[in-house]
């Protein structure tokens, strides 16, 4: 007999609202399930902590996927198969272009498919892009909470710790607004079962590589006031944009 739950993040299989937000960190997870109305943990599985609620009276999902694209693909795969359309992802990044503060929002156009688990799924070519919809979503909702934000490419990487390629450099030549790591797999997830995604981040500092000179940056510290005050604010950017594309499909 199938069971009610799915097998990795526990969730159920059918009753689950049609429209999610999806953060890295469980705890992350569990402050924006609190900013819900009606909250309830609905599954608690290894990294993926999932809740249901509404907000301004729109049902959502709020879950955590963990760090790593191979690990949270499979949320993203349970949250399609349990019946979810629209994906926003609310992350935290390296800045890669000058300019960009910490604490202020990147809303990803696209990215960059070197996630490590994409490539084992379908041919390198396929893009990663988010819905313009949801660009467009979650710009408006930006704008009207006057959070600082920009637009642009990010890239989607596996390794986090520095190794002795010169990566960075090259893609930061591009134009590469920020890095982090699992964006473009839900991209190229949703593209290719028809599901709207798109994704914002908020810049904790420098990428990575950049941070390994701790004398001269400081090093990598996610857990300042700059960049807690920022994920608070794009949780929030999330939420909103997800109701404005409720909206638009006459939720
Ligand atoms: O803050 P989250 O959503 O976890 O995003 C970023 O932070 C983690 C690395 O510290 C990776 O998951 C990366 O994508
Ligand atoms: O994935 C991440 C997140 C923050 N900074 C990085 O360099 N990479």
């Amino acid at each position: 007999m199938t069971s009610d739950l799915l097998p990795i993040s526990r969730i159920p299989r059918t009753g689950l609202p049609e429209h999610a937000v999806v953060v890295g960190a469980p705890e992350r997870a569990a402050d924006t399930a609190e900013l819900l109305d009606g909250c309830v943990r609905v599954a608690q599985h290894r990294e993926y902590l999932t809740f249901t609620g509404t907000w301004k009276d729109v049902p959502v999902v709020v879950a955590s996927h963990g760090v790593g694209a191979p690990g949270a693909i499979l949320l993203f795969q349970e949250l399609a198969d349990a019946g979810v359309s629209t994906i926003l992802r609310l992350g935290t990044a390296g800045a890669m272009r000058a300019g960009i503060q910490d604490g202020s929002l990147v809303i990803a156009e696209a990215a960059i498919r070197d996630d490590g688990v994409t490539q084992q799924l379908m041919p390198p070519e396929y893009p990663a892009f988010a819905a313009p919809e949801a660009v467009l979503a979650l710009q408006q909702a930006a704008k009207e909470a006057g959070a600082q934000h920009h637009r642009g490419v990010v890239w989607t990487r596996a390794a986090f710790q520095p190794g002795w390629l010169e990566l960075p450099g090259a893609y930061a030549r591009t134009g590469v607004t920020a890095i982090e790591m699992e964006l473009s797999a839900l991209l190229v997830l949703a593209s290719a079962r028809g599901l709207v995604a798109g994704g914002a981040l908020v810049v904790d500092g420098a990428n990575a590589d950049e941070l390994v000179d701790i004398e001269a940056t400081g090093g990598y510290d996610p857990h300042r006031k700059v960049v807690a005050d920022g994920v608070a604010r794009g949780v929030r950017v999330a939420l909103d944009a997800l109701c404005l594309l409720a909206k638009e499909d006459g939720k």
